[in-house]
């Protein structure tokens, strides 16, 4: 246990370390959209799964070599087409786009190439070449070829290829059920009235939508004033039932934050309490065997940073995702930096045209900067000032 701040660096060390996998569920296939595969994925056909044309037209045998070509008119092919039919040397046969080729045929003229006159089509033989506009069984891949590796991430192309094999159950790592407890006496949700004192509630809009945001759609959501039985009841019905808790507020040292001491008489181990960074320093992270619990700080920055640098990447090594912690990358300052203390900050910011714009309105109350900022940048904790062009990490939602 430690009872020391941490460095935002030891802190996220700690976590990487102590990181939960989830369960391997099958999924609808329309609702596996940004899952991670848990399995390689085999195709169970052929695809395509029989030889078809790419084009509408005609089918010909190509060995007759040059010359016109007699329309057998009885057999006309069309996508859908379930019938067998079969071409001789010296005939063609109306064809559409997807429709399985005749046994026998071996290329495709595009109509648009093709008088017909008399019965018979004629074409400019130098312009085709055997097998033109003819898609062969199995060109993409063969019944058992491997078609999609384990860990990738599902995207609606994937969702394609998986829908042409026929694939209706996917394999991914499960989303973990979460609990959101939002605590303050101030607190009031949006639609309703505001009187003196009251605030409206911004944190558990920002945990909710960022939960869905992530592919999470099982969420309890609990409500806590400041009173500690109430709150040891809710923490023990929360703990029974989510794999992850997410708090907000009542973590700092005031005389109403409870819920460090409602986690400890729950038997939650703590992990780390405080780290060096500006906004979130009273960001408490604990761990049962198989769940994780953060207590983020209750100043909007600070819970959305706090969730965006320690939670999703959890939240995403859970869903089987690889390198969470890690940032989209180092991009330069527009303008000159400075700060006072030993803390590492993480600032609102806009990454715009490769380089990063610091918002207005940096203080952890102060949420005017979120109708912009796309992320967040890191300074260095050892940095007190940092000129123009300096690199820094910048982290996306
Ligand atoms: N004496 C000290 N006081 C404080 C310290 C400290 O080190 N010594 N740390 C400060 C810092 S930093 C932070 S951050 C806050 C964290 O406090 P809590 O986690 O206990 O959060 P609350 O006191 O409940 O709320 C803080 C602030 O955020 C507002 N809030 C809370 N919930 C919501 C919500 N759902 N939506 C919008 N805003 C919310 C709340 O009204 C307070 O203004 O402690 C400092 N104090
Ligand atoms: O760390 Mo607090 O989050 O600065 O307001």
């Amino acid at each position: 246990m430690m009872s020391y701040m941490v460095s935002v660096e030891t802190a996220k060390n700690i976590l990487e370390a102590n990181l939960i996998d989830g369960k391997i569920t099958l999924c609808p296939l329309l609702e596996s959209l940004g899952f991670v595969l848990s399995e390689d994925i085999f195709s169970p056909i052929d695809i395509p799964s029989f030889d078809n044309s790419a084009m509408d037209g005609y089918a010909i045998r190509w060995e007759q070599g040059n010359g016109s070509r007699k329309l057998q008119t009885q057999s006309m092919m069309r996508a859908g087409e379930t019938n067998h039919t079969t071409i001789q040397t010296g005939e063609a046969i109306r064809i559409f786009t997807g429709a399985p080729t005749p046994t026998g045929a071996d290329t495709i003229i595009p109509q648009e190439y093709v008088t017909v006159q008399n019965g018979s089509i004629h074409f400019d033989w130098e312009r085709f070449e055997k097998g033109a506009n003819f898609r062969k069984i199995g060109a993409q891949n063969r019944q058992g070829d491997l078609i999609a590796e384990k860990g990738t991430v599902v995207s609606p192309g994937m969702v394609g290829l998986l829908a042409s094999v026929g694939i209706s159950e996917v394999p991914v790592y499960a989303a973990p059920k979460v609990g959101l407890l939002l605590t303050g006496d101030e607190l009031v949700e949006v639609g309703q009235p505001l009187s003196f004192g009251k605030i409206y509630n911004a944190n558990g809009p920002i945990l909710n939508t960022y939960f869905r945001d992530l592919g999470i759609s099982n969420i309890s959501i609990y409500k806590a004033v400041d009173e500690p039985e109430r709150l040891q009841i809710i923490l023990h019905e929360l703990l029974e039932e989510v794999d992850v808790l997410v708090i907000s507020g009542g973590i700092s040292v005031g005389d109403y934050d409870f819920v460090k001491k409602g986690l400890e008489n729950e038997g939650v181990e703590e992990l780390f309490y405080k780290v060096s960074q500006k906004p979130g320093k009273p960001l408490w992270v604990g761990r049962t065997e198989t769940q994780w619990v953060f207590a983020l700080p209750g100043n909007p920055a600070s819970t959305l940073t706090c969730f965006n640098q320690y939670v999703k990447p959890c939240l995403e090594a859970w869903m089987g995702k690889k390198n969470t912690f890690q940032p989209m990358g180092t991009f330069p300052l527009q303008t000159d930096f400075s700060k006072k203390g030993a803390l590492t900050f993480f600032l609102k910011a806009k990454l715009e045209n490769g380089s990063i714009k610091v918002l207005p309105g940096q203080e952890s109350f102060n949420l005017i900067a979120y109708g912009n900022a796309n992320g967040i940048a890191e300074i260095p904790k050892d940095l007190d000032f940092l000129p123009k062009g300096t690199m820094v990490r910048f982290y996306s939602w």
